[in-house]
């Protein structure tokens, strides 16, 4: 193994974290107090990238901004403990609760613009957020800052009479940091930090696994406003004094550069970055003038040979699955699907569906039944519509004209995930997996919509959030087996062969346990044994009362699947019945199949 990998597996192992900080919390007492100062600034400093690397590196929400909340928190709990004589924890509490506030506000703006457009958005909020507290004196001392806020360094800082020392606060503050890693590594590793990321990466395949994406980036910034507001909490009693000037731009450049070099997407990265832009500020003091010179070369240098920052260099890597919880024995497969009763009766009605994109008629007056238990194939030309009709019922289009009816209820119009929530399930044309994440992880995703534990027992890993990770891993595990990908289960999907992906795409449907499931060519550039899985797959959800719409251009592979199909040409509707008397039907024929594939059949 490569030495660096080595050490990177070595920092990431909690003995060596916890005999660390066991080491740190006992030596607090036999260091100066700048030392133990320090260390407090680099909890703050931790905890701050932790929070951005929530907010950018794992939900792709790119943050110019993050001094604000760094402000909001610090006069927050400062005002409310000095002014108002809240207990100390209460105050970082209600400090944390109050940039989780402003951050899910903050939320509603961003939520929908992205790049360039959110970037100047938070920086817009930084620098509102500095004028602010520069201009509203009477409650912040404006430019002159707050003076005499309770502080250990000054003896000051009391809980219930007892006066904490500089040591007792440090140590309080690192049981806090390994608190919240320890909630935020099992959050990431839930379906939570699974959808995070999934919003990140492509917000369309997130919306047809039933994740929400306003709800979704609403919580980002909620939790990485929270924890932002942790630190400021911390940060404002730790130095007694705080002004504007804290809270500069250059503050949040500085949370966004130990972010990225220490590794956006990774817990340990963060602590890695953190370190580093704590100390080395020290180390340059000689050269203060010229310290963010030094930065920008760092970010420089950073970009260009580590991309993946110190984390990636060290080989440490964030999971997104509690794979170690698998427990109990690999399922029968048959139980992976719920059964469903009622074959036979319609399931989805898409009624005189007209699909317009600026001019061109997509679909012209479409009308379509698929019933619970069968699969109905669409085929068609291409451009023909086949596509439009599933983006349409899945959510993604709002038909121009025409209704679609998902059991009782109407649905069109109705957002992605909602519709997805609902049970319908699909793939997409051009597999929409992370490429990052290991085979395992993408199907886990599909059952998204299932979970039913919150946020907080997911992040303690409360006993009934365990019982639930690890059903849906062993039912990942017989999907993985069904689908012939147990030897990938760890492999990230971005780097296996198409038809693998294909597989992947369709075993995560099936995780969802849907009612209706939309696949798009789901056998494009699969071999003869994929196929042959997929055909299975297929066969295994419709024997279960699945209703199934199966896009595709191999004849015989449609002929082994489906009860009934529907040709498109244009738009419209030129044929429906069996395979058979399609071949046979001349405007099929002429529209689609030409006359070599009927001489072949
Ligand atoms: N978002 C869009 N904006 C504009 N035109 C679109 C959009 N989506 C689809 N179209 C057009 O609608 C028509 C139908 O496309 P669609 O993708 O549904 O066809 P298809 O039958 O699925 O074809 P293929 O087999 O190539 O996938 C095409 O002319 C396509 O260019």
């Amino acid at each position: 193994m490569n030495p660096l990998h080595m050490l990177g597996k070595a920092i990431s192992s909690p003995w060596l974290v916890g005999g660390l900080c066991v080491a740190a919390a006992a030596g607090a007492s036999f260091v100066d107090q700048g030392t133990v100062q320090m260390w407090c600034f680099l909890i703050v400093n931790i905890m701050l990238a932790q929070s951005i690397n929530v907010l950018t590196g794992i939900a792709g929400q790119i943050s110019l901004g993050h001094a604000g909340f760094l402000a909001i928190g610090s006069y927050a709990s400062a005002i409310l403990l000095k002014d108002y004589g809240l207990p100390f924890p209460l105050a970082i509490a209600a400090s944390a609760l109050i940039s989780a506030a402003v951050g899910y506000v903050l939320a509603i703006p961003s939520g929908r613009v992205r790049e360039f457009y959110l970037a100047m958005m938070s920086l817009a909020f930084g620098l509102i957020v500095y004028e602010l507290v520069r201009e509203w004196r009477g409650m912040t001392g404006g430019v002159m800052g707050m003076r005499g806020i309770p502080s250990p360094g000054l003896g000051t800082l009391e809980l219930f009479g007892w006066r904490i020392s500089p040591e007792w606060y440090f140590r309080i503050m690192l049981i806090s940091l390994i608190g919240l890693m320890l909630m935020l590594r099992n959050f990431v590793k839930s379906h939570f930090g699974r959808a995070f990321y999934a919003i990140h990466v492509s917000e369309i395949a997130a919306g047809s696994l039933g994740i929400s994406q306003g709800g979704t980036k609403r919580f980002a910034y909620a939790l990485s406003g929270g924890i932002a507001g942790l630190a400021a909490g911390f940060y404002a009693f730790m130095v007694g004094y705080i002004t504007p000037e804290s809270f500069t731009l250059m503050r949040s450049v500085e949370i966004l550069v130990m972010a990225v070099v220490g590794g956006l997407g990774s817990l340990v990265g963060q602590v890695l970055g953190a370190s580093l832009f704590t100390y080395l500020p020290q180390q340059l003091q000689a050269f203060s003038d010229y310290q963010y010179i030094v930065y920008g070369l760092i970010l420089v240098f950073s970009f260009t040979l580590l991309p993946r920052g110190l984390a990636g260099l060290l080989g440490t890597h964030t999971r997104y699955s509690k794979h170690d919880q698998l427990c109990g024995q690999v399922p029968d497969l048959d139980t992976v699907l719920s059964q469903r009763s009622g074959g036979g009766q319609a399931l989805v009605e898409v009624r005189d569906v007209v699909m317009n994109f600026s001019g061109l008629r997509a679909l012209d007056g479409v009308s379509l039944t698929v019933r619970r238990g069968t699969v109905t194939g669409l085929v068609g030309p291409n451009g023909s519509g086949k596509s439009t009709l599933v983006n349409v019922i899945s959510g993604i289009y709002t038909p121009t004209a025409g209704g679609v009816r998902f059991k009782d209820e109407e649905i069109a119009g109705w957002p992605a995930h909602r519709v997805a929530r609902a049970g319908v399930t699909r793939t997409f044309q051009d597999p929409r997996n992370v490429p990052s994440f290991s085979v395992r992880e993408n199907i886990l995703m599909g059952a998204h919509r299932l979970y039913a534990h919150g946020a907080f027992a997911a992040s303690v890993n409360s006993a009934a959030a365990r019982r639930e990770e690890g059903r849906f891993l062993a039912r990942t595990a017989a999907l993985m087996e069904a689908a012939g990908l147990s030897a990938y289960a760890d492999d990230p999907v971005g780097d296996l062969p198409y038809g693998i992906q294909r597989l992947v795409e369709v075993a995560r449907a099936l995780a969802s346990d849907p009612e209706l499931l939309l696949l798009d060519e789901p056998a494009a550039g699969l071999s003869d044994t994929e196929a042959e899985r997929l055909m299975a797959l297929v066969r295994m959800a419709r024997d279960h009362g699945v209703g199934v719409m199966l896009i595709d251009h191999h004849m015989d592979f449609l002929e082994e699947l489906v009860d009934e199909v529907v040709a498109f040409d244009a738009g419209q509707e030129i044929y429906r019945g069996d395979m058979a008397g399609m071949r046979d039907d001349p405007t099929v024929i002429e529209a689609y199949l030409g006359k070599e594939e009927t001489s072949h059949a």
